[in-house]
């Protein structure tokens, strides 16, 4: 079996949406000063790095992400490219066979420096839940931070994909990864009120 890793790393240089919280991991505890063990303190933002989003991100009478069923992040996925497209639309879709996935991730590259956050990145189009819902699909994943333009209030898409009933997961990297189908796992923390998680999101390849 072969695991390929599609989370970017978590550290105190990760980069975040601008004006959100920095991430921050820090000792609150040395073993020096404990005497026995050092103990972490987490600081971050829901959205940071590699995540899922909850409905109540963009809804607030919208789920939060422990009623989310761990079902919808894990299973068959396939991996699409984009690479150069200026937006995630179906257009690239309709020759591609999607009858035995069930999440598809599209690999943009347009977030290619984990080490700073982009300027610009290619939005999710309107027809694309409705065209996706109808193949069954029940989550996308996108190697960017969001899936509408960086610059957006209304957030057209994520209301769109939350209309149709399919889930969001942003910020996974697929540079290393060649299109195909995969087995994806990309679990959320059990945040009771949480609008977001960080997950650890991996492809197994089956083949
Ligand atoms: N929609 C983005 C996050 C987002 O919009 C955001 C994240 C942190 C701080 C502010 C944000 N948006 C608007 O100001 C996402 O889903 O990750
Ligand atoms: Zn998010
Ligand atoms: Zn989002």
């Amino acid at each position: 079996m072969k695991m390929i890793d599609i989370s970017r790393p978590l550290h105190n240089e990760t980069p975040v949406w601008p004006g959100d919280t920095p991430f921050s991991f820090s000792l609150n505890w040395t073993k020096e000063e404990s005497g026995s063990v050092n103990v972490g303190q987490l600081i971050m933002s829901s959205h940071t790095g590699t995540h899922v989003d909850a409905p109540f991100h963009f809804d607030s009478d919208g789920n939060r992400v422990l009623d989310m069923a761990p079902e919808r992040f894990m299973g068959p996925a396939i991996v699409v490219s984009l690479e150069g497209e200026p937006e995630i639309s179906p257009e690239r879709l309709i020759e591609i066979d999607l009858t035995d996935v069930k999440k598809v991730l599209f690999k943009t590259n347009a977030w290619s420096d984990s080490t700073r956050f982009p300027g610009h990145i290619p939005p999710v189009t309107k027809e694309l839940a409705p065209f996706l819902k109808e193949k069954g699909i029940d989550l996308i994943g996108v190697d960017l931070p969001s899936v509408d333009p960086l610059d957006s209030k209304e957030l057209d898409a994520h209301h769109s994909l939350r209309e149709h009933d399919i889930g969001i997961l942003e910020g996974i990297d697929l540079t290393h990864v060649t299109p195909g189908i995969y087995e994806l796992v990309a679990l959320p923390l059990p945040l009771k009120e949480g609008d977001g998680s960080p997950v650890r999101a991996v492809l197994i390849d089956r083949t």
